[in-house]
């Protein structure tokens, strides 16, 4: 069935290897519109779009907004493993909407918060009850890392972007070293998504294989269903690894961005970790700060568990441009 008037929004989520859609009405994603498609089949933007709109017989969007998984400067969208053009011109090509916009998936996830239902957020860490407004924090953490802070100002929402997946390893100890140098012997750079990403956790799994003296590999989710069903020891030590630098990098973040109002992790890895967190270290990590160890308990952490957290920010943030 199509949706032939234009009182709708197309939104868009470009992630390292999947685009999602969907069709908002406001801030609420239409029931049944969600799709998916795998980027390898499309040669661009328009032409994913330009089938979903197909598919959805032919509707006319009024505005248009995709959240792409890459930095996104003066309009334009970047990403490292798509060669695809994600502009505005584009945009307004595929789509023949109004009003356009382009936000960093991050950005997207950071205009989710207030409206993900409350069944698909997970507590990991307790904190006080927040003020009204208080800054928040969205950590993603799927095929690569990154951050954006969330400020609701009496303007309106403001989501600065970040890359900070690309900022240096933090290490606390031996063997985080060691796991800085066997990256960075691969990498020639030891960055952050190099280790919270899925493929991180292979490479954590692939560094102690070295240290034992067994190389052998295992898939981001082969490593996680060992850690549900205790199989694999190397697994759950990598996992451990892999959990107590998430913790360290959040603790980072919250300190230089001071989220009274709560962390929230987002993507595919926080989901899939998101029951081993507590139990593999998350907390201890997260208030490992010396002095400031109990000052970090004014921070909660959770875990979005809502796949299309992106599609509801990116159809939020275009509600609040119509709105003002
Ligand atoms: N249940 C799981 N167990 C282990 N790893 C997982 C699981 N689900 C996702 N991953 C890993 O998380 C990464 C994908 O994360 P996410 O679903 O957030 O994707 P994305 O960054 O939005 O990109 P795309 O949508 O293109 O996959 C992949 O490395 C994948 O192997």
């Amino acid at each position: 069935m199509g949706h032939p008037d234009n009182t709708y929004a197309l939104v868009a989520d470009i992630g390292g290897t999947n685009t999602r859609v969907a069709l908002a009405h406001g801030r609420q994603i239409v029931d049944g519109t969600i799709k998916r498609y795998s980027n390898a089949d499309f040669h661009g933007l328009e032409a994913v779009l330009q089938t979903y709109i197909a598919d959805q017989g032919g509707v006319d969007p009024m505005a248009a907004c995709v959240a792409v998984a890459g930095p996104v400067h003066d309009g334009t969208a970047t990403m490292t493993n798509l060669d695809w053009t994600i502009d505005k011109d584009t945009l307004y090509r595929a789509t023949k909407a109004e009003k356009v916009a382009i936000l960093n998936d991050l950005q997207a996830q950071g205009h989710a918060l207030g409206y993900i239902d409350p069944g698909n957020i997970r507590n990991i860490l307790a904190g006080p009850e927040p003020a009204p407004n208080a800054a928040r924090l969205v950590v993603g953490v799927g095929t690569g890392f990154n951050a954006a802070p969330v400020f609701d100002l009496a303007a309106g929402r403001v989501v600065p972007p970040s890359e900070c997946g690309h900022a240096n390893l933090p290490i606390r100890n031996e063997m985080e070293l060691r796991l800085c140098q066997f990256v960075s012997t691969a990498h020639g750079f030891p960055a952050v998504e190099d280790v919270l990403s899925g493929r991180g956790l292979e490479r954590a799994y692939a560094f102690l294989g070295q240290e034992a003296g067994d190389p052998r590999e295992r898939s981001s989710q082969d490593i996680v269903a060992a850690c549900n069903d205790g199989s694999d020891e190397r697994s759950v030590a990598a996992a451990r690894l892999f959990t107590r630098i998430l913790g360290t990098v959040c603790g980072n973040l919250s300190l230089i961005q001071l989220p009274f109002g709560g962390v929230s992790l987002v993507g595919g890895m926080a989901r899939a970790m998101a029951p081993h967190l507590i139990e593999f270290g998350f907390g201890d990590a997260f208030r490992d700060k010396g002095r400031f160890a109990g000052f970090m308990s004014n921070f909660s952490v959770d875990v979005i568990e809502d796949d299309y957290a992106a599609l509801t920010g990116s159809a939020a943030h275009l509600a609040a441009m119509t709105d003002g």
